[in-house]
């Protein structure tokens, strides 16, 4: 096993696709740590001879074990192995191709070719194989042909021929290579295209508008050809400074840095938008840490070692406050050094970054190989966010299309939802689209036109906006006027309660249709016209009843709102409460009916229906039937036979109805169709007093028809004189006073009326 992965490195940096068609929006939007790898070298031919033993070892699943560590860090209580985790380790014997595969720089790659700020480097102490890993053995790029497809190849190499390949793969795609190559040595940074013979030193600056770090006047070359990145690597290779120590014959004594800037124009929709991105990705090859007793350096070497250490120090430093999530937002010290100036956006910017952290496996390097394992674990914890990098312009345009795009969407769903159509839309909005673009000139508009087009796809984004914010008031309005009708309805249904409660109380107004027909002295509907369609008014109600009965209605401020109809209401409610409490029962408890408003007609009662009319008959009936009983003191037996046909249950204790607006059983029986006892009663209108049976007492009328109290005819125990002479005054069924004879004639039909309602059979 040559290559071992940590599981969740799969899901990173090695998922690469092989091609250009992710899309980069599940990148950009989240947050990436560095992707950590680390390579251990085989033992040098030196250590070998000198007999090291390794200390490193490979338990699997990207792990890394370092052992014999007791005399080397905390004396002989230190711990003696040390275990790290990485996303991918490669063992000694890992080839470059295995690197190159399982590192993760292939998806680097494609990042990079798709707008990303990409970056590999290699960290480790000196002799560990940084170069080795990214360019190859000492010596390649001296003095001899590169072979293309020699398998000593360094990352560097192999990924400009992926690089090429994928972007040969995309013929939909244009892109733009260019390459430059840096070192910075003694902290000063050295353009190795365009050394010239002074090797004049390059300033970093600071950009606003990227807002990165930015090598001033660094020389770039256009790379058509595999041929000119090769050229470039050769050239950088040969120009960067190298010097020889102890430890390593041909070490790098500066950090260098090429980069690869790739432009590509993509086309974005139909009507020719084009959109330019621009990716890069940098290998940085990091001199490497040395402690300087083994290097035995001295003179310029130890110089050069010294801004080394000094620069990786400051990339520590940088790196530790990255890493600690409480130190993260706070102050990094980027700008201590030129590398990690250079590396600030890869470190902890907007880009995406791998780093390989070389070891040796030698005994003599454990302390090295555990101070670059811990900075890799540190480096592990650092997140960056990845964007991808677009011009301003195009980036703005896309964005403001994507608006306008997604603000039609939200027009169209709210035009649905309000049931506008297209002929009214066109009268209502006031968008106007922007004139058709040649976006294949996108490139060649100058800025003039490009903020033109700019403004009309912000005028255009601002209508729509405008306009969805009347469609949403709209939508709002409407709402609110449903909730008000449902108010509305809600409170009329509440009325209609109350309405109908004083109309089950009144005594003037129980239902019962059929009692008209049974009584010659019942004045018909046309006499009264009460309750009819069309007489809504309360002016035309008031009129047309008989002054007590309206007076009456008046003391219960029945219809003073609504008017006789919803009376009519109440009637046929209670009609059907009647009906339904026609089971026999024992107590009933109360339940207030409510009318129902705009509901379909009533149901049927006893198997017809009930019409408007027919309350209306049932209304005057009952007063007909009061006006009767009280005015001819009709005997009580033939009272009760009329009686039979009132639905109301009778109270025979004379009081007022307690609130309980429950039906109660006779006292002669339960069922509401048989005659009532002669005990009954009203519950709302007491009884005036029986002539001829029931207890006996004598009772003063208390409802209000006639306006007074109206004396009971005398009982047996005998009436008060007063009483006596009330009953001497002669009225007619509307309560008006009369003259003996027509009384009689009232009196004689009453009784007559009575008497065949009562006769058998
Ligand atoms: N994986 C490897 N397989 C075989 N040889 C290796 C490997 N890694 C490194 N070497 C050899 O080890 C030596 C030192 O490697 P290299 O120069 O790459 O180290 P370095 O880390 O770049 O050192 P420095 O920091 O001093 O530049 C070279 O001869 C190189 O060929």
């Amino acid at each position: 096993m040559k290559v071992n992965t940590s599981d969740d490195s799969l899901s990173s940096l090695n998922d690469s696709t092989g091609s250009l068609n992710r899309s980069y929006n599940d990148i950009s939007e989240q947050e990436n740590g560095i992707f950590v790898v680390v390579r251990s070298r085989p033992l040098s031919t030196k250590e070998n001879k000198a007999s090291e033993p390794s200390i490193v070892s490979f338990p699997g699943s990207g792990r890394i074990l370092i052992d014999g560590l007791q005399s080397i860090i905390g004396g002989s209580n230190g711990p003696k192995t040390k275990l790290f985790s990485f996303n991918v380790v490669f063992e000694p014997l890992a080839t470059q191709e295995d690197v190159f595969q399982y590192s993760g720089i292939k998806k680097l790659i494609e990042m990079a070719a798709e707008g990303f700020n990409t970056t590999c480097f290699c960290y480790g102490q000196t002799g560990s194989g940084k170069t080795h890993t990214l360019t190859g053995p000492p010596g390649m790029f001296f003095n001899r042909r590169i072979e293309p497809f020699s398998k000593d190849h360094g990352l560097v190499f192999r990924s400009f021929m992926y690089l090429f390949r994928l972007v040969q793969q995309r013929q939909d795609l244009h892109f733009v290579l260019k390459a430059s190559f840096l070192e910075i040595y003694n902290e000063k940074v050295i353009d190795l295209l365009n050394p010239g013979t002074v090797r004049k030193p390059l300033d970093v600056r600071w950009s606003r508008k990227a807002r990165n770090f930015y090598v001033d006047n660094l020389f770039m070359v256009d790379c058509e050809e595999l041929d000119d990145l090769q050229a470039v690597l050769e050239e950088g290779m040969k120009n960067r400074t190298v010097g020889s120590h102890n430890m390593n014959e041909c070490s790098s004594r500066s950090h260098t840095m090429l980069t690869v800037y790739i432009t590509s124009e993509q086309q974005m929709s139909e009507d020719g938008v084009f959109i330019t991105k621009q990716g890069k990705i940098n290998f940085v090859d990091l001199a490497g840490s040395e402690m300087t007793k083994k290097t035995m350096s001295e003179g310029k070497t130890l110089a050069e070692a010294n801004n080394i250490n000094k620069s990786l120090m400051v990339l520590g430093y940088c790196i530790a406050s990255l890493s600690d999530p409480k130190k993260r937002n706070g102050h990094i010290p980027y700008r201590d050094s030129k590398l990690t100036k250079l590396l600030s956006d890869s470190l902890a910017g907007t880009g995406v970054t791998l780093m390989i952290a070389c070891v040796s496996p030698a005994k003599s390097n454990a302390s090295e190989t555990i101070s670059t394992l811990r900075y890799a674990a540190r480096a592990k914890k650092i997140k960056t966010k990845p964007v991808i990098v677009m011009d301003p312009r195009e980036a703005l345009i896309v964005t403001l299309r994507r608006e306008v795009e997604a603000l039609q969407n939200e027009n169209d769903h709210l035009r649905k939802a309000l049931d506008i159509t297209k002929a009214t839309s066109a009268t209502i909005s006031n968008v106007k689209m922007p004139p058709n673009m040649d976006m294949d000139r996108l490139i060649q508009m100058d800025p003039k036109e490009l903020v033109d087009l700019v403004k009309h796809y912000a005028n255009e984004n601002e209508a729509l906006r405008r306009e969805n914010a009347e469609l949403f008031n709209s939508r709002d309005l409407l709402q609110r006027d449903h909730e008000i009708v449902c108010r509305e309805n809600e409170r009329l249904l509440k009325k209609l309660e109350d309405v109908n409660s004083a109309c089950i109380r009144s005594p003037i107004i129980p239902a019962r249709g059929q009692y008209i027909d049974k009584t010659e002295t019942i004045p018909t509907k046309t006499q009264y016209n009460i309750h009819t369609k069309n007489n809504t008014s309360a002016e035309r109600d008031k009129r047309e009843l008989p002054e007590t009965y309206q007076r009456e209605i008046d003391i219960k401020g029945i219809g003073r709102t609504y008017g006789i109809s919803n009376i009519l209401g109440s009637l046929k409610n209670r009609e059907k409460t009647s009906s339904s409490s026609k089971k026999p029962s024992t107590k009933q408890t109360s339940t207030t009916p409510r009318m129902p408003i705009d509901r379909p007609p009533p149901s049927p009662v006893n198997g017809r229906p009930y019409g408007i009319d027919e309350g209306l008959n049932s209304a005057a009936s009952t007063l007909a039937s009061i006006i009767s009983r009280q005015a001819f003191d009709i005997p009580r037996k033939s009272r009760d036979s009329l009686d039979e046909y009132d639905d109301d249950d009778d109270d025979d204790d004379g009081d007022d109805d307690d609130g309980d607006e429950g039906h109660r059983p006779s006292s002669g029986g339960g069922d509401r169709d048989s005659v009532f006892s002669g005990g009954g009663g009203r519950r709302s209108l007491p009884d005036i007093g029986t002539a001829g049976g029931g207890d006996g007492v004598r009772r003063t009328r208390r409802d209000s028809v006639g306006g007074r109290g109206v004396p009971a005819a005398a009982g047996k125990q005998g009436a008060p004189a007063q009483t006596a002479a009330a009953a001497a005054v002669h009225r007619d069924p509307f309560g008006s006073p009369v003259t003996p004879k027509v009384y009689n004639g009232f009196r004689r039909r009453a009784a007559a009326a009575a008497a065949v309602a009562n006769a058998p059979g």
